[in-house]
């Protein structure tokens, strides 16, 4: 496919598709536009684009696609900025925003005057941000959620075929399904864990050894808190009514909880109830897990708190050649074991690792 892609913001998810779609066609151009210079010199370095230009109208027409992957309301203004009487008029423009309605009322007028336009959104990420974090196996087996203008429909499956290397299962919706969809299994969550982050960080002035205390469930259910400020900001502000709808219905299930635990021990088999049913959903819900980001692979050893534990751990990786990609120490106090984390890029090397430590030290490794 010989045409010339523009990818608008090279962080996290353009970088991402803008390596896929090198993978894919490597016989096309891609032009990056980034307010951020620094980021386009990283995108040039790493070979994922072949032009870098902070102006999006001063290239624009020389497109045959532009994909928008900026946050949601630099896209609508940076949509709203286009000059169609510039742009080819076989250009097909999509985005990658995490809301859908705001965008696909925005392109109503791109569509009037002859742009076609397919609202865009792979439901995968990470709370990491910018271009170094990109990876084009972001998208693999994850859903991406397509919501075409009608007029736009016969274009589907161009930016499937350009789009192919992502590996990603694409899927039709309407805009207001998206937004209900992704507002209950994506941005509350987002807010849930913002929350608990900023009530703990309250708690932690009071108490301040707790932080010390944070382990696995605290890190699991907060992950999604290091996401960046300016992009969740411009999604709950682009999905307004469904997320006032789903905190209200949280808040009645926090009251139960509450109002349970006024009663005490009569309220057990409620209790009970309620842990049983979110463990009954949560084992059965499909889960995307594979190709990620995080798909990384974490050996967890307790090791005693002295100088040098971390050396005798990398020399024993290097003498068998293990290529480790972090090295991070969770935990050290004076009267426990600290608990070192060292992450590799796969399954095989997480397994020969937990070999040669147990072979070479009496640490206990395991994985979580
Ligand atoms: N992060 C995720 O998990 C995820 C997943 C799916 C979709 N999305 C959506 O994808 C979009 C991009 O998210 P990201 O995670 O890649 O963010 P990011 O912060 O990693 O990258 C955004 C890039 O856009 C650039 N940018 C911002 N405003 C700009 C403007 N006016 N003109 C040109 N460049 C501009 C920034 O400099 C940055 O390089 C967002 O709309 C987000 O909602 C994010
Ligand atoms: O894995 C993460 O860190 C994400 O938050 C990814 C996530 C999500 O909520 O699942 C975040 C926003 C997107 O629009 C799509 C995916």
């Amino acid at each position: 496919m010989k045409k010339v892609t523009i990818v608008v913001g090279l962080g996290l998810i353009g970088g991402s598709i803008a390596r896929a779609i090198k993978e894919g066609h490597p016989e096309s151009t891609i032009i990056g536009v980034d307010l951020n210079e620094a980021s386009g010199k990283q995108a040039l370095k790493l070979g994922i684009i072949d032009l870098f230009e902070k102006e999006l109208n001063a290239v624009a027409p020389k497109a045959d696609v532009v994909i928008f992957a900026t946050p949601v309301q630099q896209t609508t203004r940076l949509m709203n900025n286009l000059e169609p009487s510039k742009l080819k008029s076989s250009l097909v423009v999509t985005d990658t925003g995490s809301t859908k309605k705001e965008i696909m009322q925005q392109s109503k007028s791109l569509a009037a005057q002859g742009i076609t336009f397919i609202g865009g959104h792979p439901m995968a990420g990470s709370h990491k941000s910018g271009v170094l974090a990109s990876d084009a196996r972001l998208f693999e087996n994850a859903y991406y959620l397509l919501t075409p203008n009608p007029a736009s429909n016969k274009h589907v499956q161009f930016l499937k075929e350009l789009l192919i290397k992502t590996n990603a299962k694409f899927l039709v919706v309407t805009p207001d399904e998206h937004d209900q969809m992704t507002g209950m299994l994506s941005h509350l969550p987002h807010i849930i864990a913002a929350g608990l982050v900023n009530q703990t960080d309250a708690f932690i002035k009071k108490y301040p050894m707790a932080s010390r205390l944070a382990a696995g469930g605290f890190r699991d259910i907060t992950r999604i808190a290091s996401s960046d400020p300016a992009m969740w900001t411009d999604i709950l502000l682009t999905n307004r009514a469904v997320l006032i709808e789903e905190l209200e219905n949280w808040q009645t299930q926090m009251a139960k909880i509450s109002s349970w635990l006024g009663e005490g021990e009569g309220n057990r088999e409620e209790i009970f109830d309620f842990f049983a049913q979110a463990k009954e959903t949560r084992d059965h819900l499909p889960i995307h897990k594979e190709g990620a980001i995080p798909a990384f692979f974490d050996l967890f050893i307790d090791i005693p708190d002295y100088s040098g534990v971390v050396a005798n751990v990398t020399a024993l990786l290097a003498d068998k050649n293990i290529s480790l990609i972090n090295l991070k120490i969770l935990e050290t106090r004076e009267d426990i074991n600290g608990i070192l984390q060292v992450t590799f890029k796969s399954k095989q090397d997480l397994e020969q690792a937990k070999r040669c430590i147990q072979a070479g030290s009496d640490y206990v490794c395991y994985e979580k």
